[in-house]
């Protein structure tokens, strides 16, 4: 049961976002009050409507999941990338502000050039190569510029989760139909587990956390190696063979080393995120067999 003290939360991607669904429903698990917002429920772009929606409901927190996630596409459409990742959250953190709401955004590791060879804290030096890490940092600097009193920006990687599909969902689909798979090896990041990244944001919501945060699950992969645990841990017969990123070209730049350091939150909350191995196999078995 919902208690009526309960704070209020407004997921914007809450109805068909990867993480958003994950979002409202771990939100929903620690019995806080959601209200999940898709496209069709409110134009985001339009000041006076989003206005008038946060005068109407209420909220006592904002989550905006939304974002232009394609990465090779935002190459050829830096403005409507820009739209999403940069002008929206600068334009919902506006409307915060004025409002007193508090504002919790997602960002990616996408913002670092890839060239470190330790895992990158909140305070590392960004330097995106590609138009999407670029107009989320964009997005990042245009909150922070705001000064909120309550912002929270999480900075993310390599979702996979029920709802939505993802990496690990389409490599098991043509792992059901393939011999073998080429998968590229000279990339390595943070799997996380939208349900487990959505739990440790509520946990960092409990704890009031601001500024930028890292949350991705424990460890570290390449493509390669990630897909190789899949099909492992779904048994199915199908090799993977670890390939250069060149012999698989991408319009994007992806960073070759983006391990995020999740050392605040674990500082400020006390949780250690899982592995993202255990996660994975939780995924595979419960939601894709
Ligand atoms: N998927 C990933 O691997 C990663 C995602 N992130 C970040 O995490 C956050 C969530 O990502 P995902 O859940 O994967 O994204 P998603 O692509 O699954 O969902 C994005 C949401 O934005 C909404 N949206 C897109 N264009 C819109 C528009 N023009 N008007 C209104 N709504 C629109 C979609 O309806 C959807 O609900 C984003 O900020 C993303 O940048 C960060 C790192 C990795």
């Amino acid at each position: 049961m919902i208690s009526p003290t309960a704070p209020k939360v407004l997921v914007l991607g809450g109805k068909t976002g990867l993480l958003g669904q994950s979002l409202c429903a771990s939100l929903t698990k620690a019995g806080w009050q959601t209200v999940s917002v898709g496209r069709d429920d409110l134009d985001l772009f339009d000041q006076d409507r989003v206005a008038a929606f946060l005068d109407d409901h209420e909220p006592d927190i904002i989550c905006n999941t939304v974002a232009y996630t394609q990465v090779d596409q935002a190459e050829d459409e830096p403005e409507e990338a820009a739209r999403l990742n940069h002008r929206l959250p600068a334009a919902l953190g506006r409307l915060a502000k004025q409002r007193n709401i508090r504002l919790v955004h997602y960002s990616t590791d996408f913002v670092f050039d890839g060239k470190a060879a330790t895992p990158y804290c909140s305070e590392s030096p960004t330097s995106p190569q590609s138009v999407y890490g670029k107009t989320k940092l964009a997005g990042e600097k245009a909150l922070q510029d705001l000064g909120l009193d309550r912002l929270t920006i999480i900075r993310t990687a390599w979702l996979f989760g029920p709802g939505r599909t993802n990496f690990v969902a389409k490599i098991l689909a043509l792992a059901a139909q393939r011999a073998s798979l080429n998968v590229v090896h000279d990339q390595t990041g943070s799997p996380t587990y939208t349900p487990d990244l959505a739990d440790y944001s509520v946990e960092l919501l409990k704890a009031e956390g601001t500024g930028i945060f890292h949350l991705v699950n424990c460890g570290c992969a390449t493509w390669c190696e990630l897909a190789g645990a899949a099909v492992q841990a779904k048994g199915l017969q199908c090799d993977v063979f670890p390939i250069p990123s060149d012999q698989y070209p991408q319009k994007a730049k992806r960073p070759a080393y983006s391990v995020l350091d999740t050392c605040a939150f674990t500082t400020l909350t006390g949780i250690k995120p899982r592995p993202w191995l255990q996660a994975l196999r939780e995924y595979v078995f419960q939601h894709l067999t």
